[in-house]
């Protein structure tokens, strides 16, 4: 669908760039504004703050935001068909509630690679890749993140990627990412504007680097990249470690099979094994690997929607096997 969206405007000159979802995309964007002016501030305060810091306080602050990372794959405008899905309210202070809403958590996993950087000589360098998915309030949950695992010198480059075109409603695309850093910039709130002003510097220093590929849109599961799109797959085999970000790329990693709930990530995989990766996921669609013995059951007896509501997350890693 959203392809023939796009071959409608491709065919309609003078507006074949024309992106038919962004009004709704800056609406979600401005309606989520008081939880992002919360995160900003919450990113600035630690930045005054963390000279100090023991590796352990490192591991527990980019927990967090990689939890609020994973909460802000909440608000997609495609699973509420394009209606109001904005986060309204601060994330952070909700995060101890959330925790058992966690299905699978491999903090430790990433927690190991990020640390060789720390830990790391001057020269080292570690790169963090992010397949993003939803514009608005998820995209800047995301840029909090990538701005603290540099700033915690837990990375020394993130690079993203996004969509060429229109999809799935609220899906990033390059305009998105451009026009998010430049609103979030021109803001009058003191914290966002230097957010915006580090993402910028970042962008132009090549700390940031932001690369789109058609694959992305393309039907293909993950495990055929390496043969229909070799120049994505060589890119991401350039990582250290690769965030995916959300629940159609969890449904694509695992080839949205009928897989049974304990089998482990890297299987459902199959193939695809470029750098070590991790998916950080809502649950919106009916397919889910690693889970603990009888957890899926137990789930599936309790709450017939666990699958789709969004309500359960995971961030679910996979080495390279
Ligand atoms: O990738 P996202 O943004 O987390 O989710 C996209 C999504 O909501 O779109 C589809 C419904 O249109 C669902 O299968 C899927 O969960």
């Amino acid at each position: 669908m959203y392809r023939r969206i796009q071959e409608g405007m491709c065919l309609s000159p003078p507006i074949s760039g024309f992106d038919v979802f962004e009004d709704v995309k800056k609406e979600s964007f401005f309606q989520s504004q008081p939880a992002m002016l919360s995160l900003c501030a919450h990113l600035q305060e630690l930045k005054g703050k963390m000279s100090g810091f023991s590796n352990t306080e490192v591991r527990e602050e980019i927990h967090k935001l990689l939890q609020v990372s994973l909460w802000g794959n909440k608000c997609d405008l495609s699973i509420s068909g394009g209606q109001d899905n904005s986060q309204k309210t601060s994330v952070l202070s909700s995060l101890e509630d959330f925790k058992a809403f966690i299905l699978v958590d491999d903090m430790d996993s990433l927690w190991n690679i990020l640390l060789r950087n720390r830990d790391g000589n001057n020269e080292s360098r570690t790169r963090v890749d992010i397949v993003l998915d939803n514009a608005g309030f998820e995209l800047v949950t995301d840029f909090i993140l990538a701005d603290a695992m540099l700033s915690l010198n837990l990375a020394t480059e993130v690079h993203f990627h996004g969509k060429v075109g229109p999809w799935y409603v609220s899906d990033t695309t390059k305009h998105d990412y451009d026009w998010t850093i430049q609103k979030c910039l021109a803001t009058n709130n003191k914290w966002m504007s230097k957010c915006g002003q580090t993402w910028k510097e970042n962008l132009k220093k090549g700390r940031w680097v932001y690369h789109q590929h058609l694959f992305w849109t393309l039907p293909h599961e993950y495990c055929t990249m390496a043969e229909v799109a070799p120049d994505l797959y060589t890119e991401l085999q350039k990582s250290d470690l690769v965030l995916f970000k959300g629940d159609l790329n969890y449904r694509k990693l695992t080839g949205d099979r009928k897989w049974d709930y304990t089998v482990p990530f890297s299987e459902a995989l199959r193939s695809f094994h470029p750098a070590p990766l991790c998916s950080i996921r809502t649950l919106k669609a009916d397919v889910q690997v690693g889970l603990q013995e009888g957890v899926g059951e137990r789930l599936s007896a309790a709450e017939t929607d666990w699958m789709i509501s969004g309500k359960y997350g995971v961030i679910q890693f996979s080495p390279v096997v």
